[in-house]
């Protein structure tokens, strides 16, 4: 595969978000559609292979790869749904991870154009009763390791998962890259989510 310029200096997180970031506003409408078509059809595939009950994802916003069509699909199919909640309710942020049992009539928005679940709030530990976890990223590399938003949420979120449960990380084909920086709380991925379907990554991905 063929790798995107990395940015000038490849072991600065911030610079990866930019280009990230860029390469995603860059999209066309019919770039961007094709790949949601991708993401949702294996989505759907990649969980119901998977025979998971819970299922926990965040709810896109803007460029993000979306994940609203999968959770109403997934919820249509009587799979629970989790999704992160990062206000009280009233505006506020909450400084905890938590989480909301998704439900496509009971959202609200949440911090930043982010999309919530309106129900009871759940503590971190909640994740523990997740069979599969979509996180989100910008790029995803070789080994598992990922550049996200740059909060940390999924890093202190993932904590809380089961060891058995696998952990995809939604983004493009051509954003899985041979490396990334790491910082020592990094937590690695089992596989990229892809509009293609998973691509195994870590001890499981394939070496080039
Ligand atoms: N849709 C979605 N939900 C998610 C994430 C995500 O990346 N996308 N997260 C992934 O971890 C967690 C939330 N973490 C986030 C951290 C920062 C920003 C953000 O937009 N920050 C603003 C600046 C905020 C400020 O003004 O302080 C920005 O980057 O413009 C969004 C989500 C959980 N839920
Ligand atoms: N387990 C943790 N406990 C406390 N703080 C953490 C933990 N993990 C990460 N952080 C903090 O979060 C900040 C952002 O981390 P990083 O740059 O790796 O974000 P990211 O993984 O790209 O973003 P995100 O997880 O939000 O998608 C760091 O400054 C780090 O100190």
């Amino acid at each position: 595969m063929h790798d995107p310029d990395p940015p000038a200096d490849p072991d600065d997180k911030t610079a990866w978000r930019r280009l990230g970031l860029a390469r995603r506003q860059a999209l066309s409408r019919a770039e961007q559609l094709a790949r949601r078509r991708g993401w949702r059809s294996h989505g759907v595939d990649a969980v119901t292979s998977s025979g998971a009950a819970v299922v926990s994802l965040y709810l896109s916003r803007g460029q993000e790869p979306d994940t609203l069509g999968l959770a109403a699909e997934l919820e249509r199919r009587g799979v629970a749904v989790l999704a992160p909640v990062l206000t009280d309710g009233r505006g506020h942020g909450v400084h905890e991870v938590s989480w909301g049992r998704y439900r496509h009539d009971r959202l609200r928005e949440g911090l930043w154009g982010i999309p919530e679940p309106s129900g009871v709030a759940m503590a971190a530990s909640e994740l523990a009763s997740a069979d599969v976890i979509i996180c989100s990223a910008l790029w995803a590399d070789r080994a598992g390791y990922r550049v996200g938003i740059g909060g940390g949420w999924y890093d202190r979120a993932l904590l809380h998962r089961r060891p058995d449960a696998p952990v995809w990380a939604m983004v493009d084909t051509c954003e899985v890259v041979a490396a990334l920086p790491r910082d020592p709380w990094d937590v690695a991925v089992d596989a990229a989510l892809t509009p293609c379907g998973l691509v195994p990554l870590g001890p499981k991905g394939s070496v080039e």
